[in-house]
């Protein structure tokens, strides 16, 4: 059976945290899905083309290049249930998903779209993230909705894409993806983020 990573994120912008993840992931899996969506229970900064603009950047960033890892935008939608079924249709029934996601979002899932539909059709990899304990409690919930729970042997760093439009970290985003921040003029209508 072929093993795809499903890696979906923000991207707002896509982070050194993403980066280190879809490493890890291309070691552990046959295929690495990522792609850039809109999350409903947030707004974006940027539009959509920007940030998947931004997630092909670090991707291609990575050294030496994954060939198994693929910017997947098709895949794209607020809703996960749907981006599965655009996966189905893409690689058919013969193969298994693990739908990847960091430890802060464990509390949040069990109001995603549908989630017992979703949960019973993948494996969940669950990222440990810095600040952020794995929190049983709503694993168990998880596992009451169908889940079925791995945890990454893998430390990312602790950055993300809120102290880098906040605070303009620049430790959070890898050189293409800031040159390219800098060259669309993205993320300055709050304090730019100061070149480094
Ligand atoms: N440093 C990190 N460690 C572990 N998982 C992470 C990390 N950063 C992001 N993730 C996970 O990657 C996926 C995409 O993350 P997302 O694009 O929301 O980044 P973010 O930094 O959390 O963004 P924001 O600060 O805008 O909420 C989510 O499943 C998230 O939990
Ligand atoms: O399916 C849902 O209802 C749902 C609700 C919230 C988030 N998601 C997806 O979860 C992924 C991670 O979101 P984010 O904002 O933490 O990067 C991204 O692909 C979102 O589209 C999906």
């Amino acid at each position: 059976m072929v093993n795809i990573a499903l890696f979906g994120t923000s991207a707002d912008p896509p982070t050194a945290a993403h980066q280190v993840i879809i490493n890890w992931l291309s070691d552990h899996y046959d295929y690495v899905a990522v792609w850039a969506s809109d999350n409903p229970f947030k707004s974006h900064q940027t539009p959509l083309e920007h940030r998947s603009q931004m997630l092909r950047l670090l991707i291609e960033g990575i050294e030496p290049p994954r060939r198994n890892v693929t910017l997947h935008q098709a895949l794209s939608s607020p809703r996960t249930l749907e981006t599965l079924e655009k996966a189905r249709e893409h690689w058919g029934d013969q193969v298994s998903f693990s739908l990847v996601i960091g430890a802060d979002l464990i509390s949040q899932m069990p109001r995603w779209y549908q989630i017992d539909q979703l949960l019973k059709q993948v494996e969940l990899l669950v990222v440990p993230r810095p600040g952020y304990e794995i929190d049983e409690v709503g694993l168990e919930e998880l596992r009451k909705l169908g889940a079925k729970v791995a945890i990454a042997d893998l430390k990312a760093p602790a950055v993300s894409s809120t102290a880098y439009r906040e605070n303009g970290d620049t430790q959070a985003v890898t050189p293409p993806v800031e040159d390219y921040i800098h060259r669309e003029q993205l993320y300055t209508c709050q304090d730019a983020a100061p070149r480094r």
